[in-house]
């Protein structure tokens, strides 16, 4: 995909990631006219010309080009009278989006959600699932937030973040390339809220890239550090601290081996199952199976205890994940107060404006998820805690 032009680029990722978002329902409804399932190719060729058709492309051309497709693969070209049929009926049934079910979580995952949540509330997570995610924009001063909103046309949530629901080029839209605000959502902008930063604060991110909370904490005047494993994804913190002018020390390496002290603050947003940012990736629950997380709880564990050990006497560390799965979230907190004598959750961090109290957990974290403000279109499901070492 990267060899693609930008437009075209931006076109086969969105057909790509809302056939993903629909995938159970697009089966379904192929499976009616199918009479067994053909080969892994043809059937996402169906998948996507179905998608196309339902989304109110003209029946002509997807059927046409998805013909063209199956009939230029050696092993399945047999496969395109089929896929003329299927298509046709698909096209004929005359339905749209608007007529297929509510996405579902596939059941590894949705099984302990709903143990966690109950089935009230992952199908309204569901819903909020089904339909694109908003674009959502942090500004670098928060004083020009207005003014954005304006030129770009954006909603103000109310917590600060701005929100474009339409579906647009990010790289395209005025104060891009002059860095004036970066791409991030509502929930994920909350983190560095709660922690707070003042002028002149060490401040150490330590899982920062590709460093949208780096850049948030920045640009309130911390003196940050912002620390990754990934040389790759270490590049991007630089390259977003370069576009929005922005300065920050960045390391590569790992959390785990940091052993610089002293800081005022920690801010660790920790590798998770990332299961709060499915409505962003839907291909996400169909590339795995579950079976990574309980490494992650492990590795997360180990990164809040040497986090600890990293702050000054009073420091505070601000433990996030995108993730709705409680043993990355609230247990971690609930875990390491426990372990830790003299640990605190700061609830009076979590009384911010926007952040309804109804939020905030037994153990004084904040649980963000995605059916909250589904009036104003959602956000990602997330974790925040701010913990407080004893002096
Ligand atoms: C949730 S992402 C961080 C997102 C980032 N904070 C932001 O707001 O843009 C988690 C990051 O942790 C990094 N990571 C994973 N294991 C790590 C380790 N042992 N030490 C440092 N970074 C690690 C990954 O490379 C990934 O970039």
């Amino acid at each position: 995909m990267a060899r693609l032009d930008p437009p075209v680029r931006a076109r086969a990722q969105r057909l790509t990631t809302e056939t993903l978002r629909h995938l159970g329902a697009l089966d379904a409804l192929l499976g009616q006219h199918l009479a067994h399932m053909p080969p892994l190719p043809v059937l996402n060729v169906l998948r996507i010309a179905a998608y196309e058709l339902l989304a109110g492309e003209a029946a002509h051309g997807v059927v046409n080009s998805a013909v063209t497709q199956i009939a230029a693969m050696p092993r399945h070209n047999r496969a395109k009278g089929m896929a003329n049929a299927v298509l046709r009926k698909v096209a004929g049934a005359g339905m749209s989006l608007a007529d297929l079910p509510a996405s579902r979580i596939p059941e590894w995952l949705r099984d302990p959600l709903v143990m966690a949540w109950g089935d009230e509330i992952v199908a309204a997570c569901e819903a909020v699932q089904s339909r694109p995610a908003p674009l959502d924009l942090t500004p670098r001063e928060p004083s020009t937030t207005k003014t954005l909103a304006e030129t770009l046309n954006a909603t103000v949530l109310p917590t600060g973040t701005l929100r474009i629901a339409d579906n647009v080029q990010v790289t395209a839209l005025p104060g891009y390339e002059t860095g004036e605000w970066w791409a991030q959502d509502a929930a994920a902008a909350i983190p560095v809220r709660v922690l707070n930063p003042q002028q002149g604060e060490k401040v150490l991110d330590l899982c920062a890239a590709p460093g949208g909370k780096t850049m948030q904490l920045a640009a309130a005047g911390a003196r940050v550090t912002a620390l990754d494993i990934s040389a790759p994804r270490s590049e991007r913190i630089a390259a977003n601290l370069a576009r929005t002018g922005l300065s920050a020390r960045t390391v590569t390496g790992d959390a785990l081996e940091f052993t610089e002290t002293g800081w005022d603050a920690i801010l660790l947003d920790a590798p998770c199952s990332a299961t709060g940012t499915l409505r962003r990736h839907p291909d996400l629950p169909h590339a795995r199976d579950g079976s990574e997380i309980g490494a992650l709880i492990a590795l997360q564990s180990r990164m809040i205890d040497h986090a600890l050990s990293l702050l000054k006497p009073g420091g505070r560390l601000v433990y996030c994940t995108c993730s709705l799965i409680p043993d990355e979230g609230e247990v971690q907190a609930e875990e390491a107060i426990a372990r830790h004598p003299g640990l605190t959750a700061d609830r009076a961090a979590l009384d911010l404006p926007g952040l309804d109290p109804d939020w905030i957990t037994e153990e004084g974290g904040l649980r963000l998820r995605p059916d909250l403000w589904s009036d104003l279109g959602g956000m990602d499901g997330f974790y925040v805690v701010a913990l407080r070492r004893p002096r």
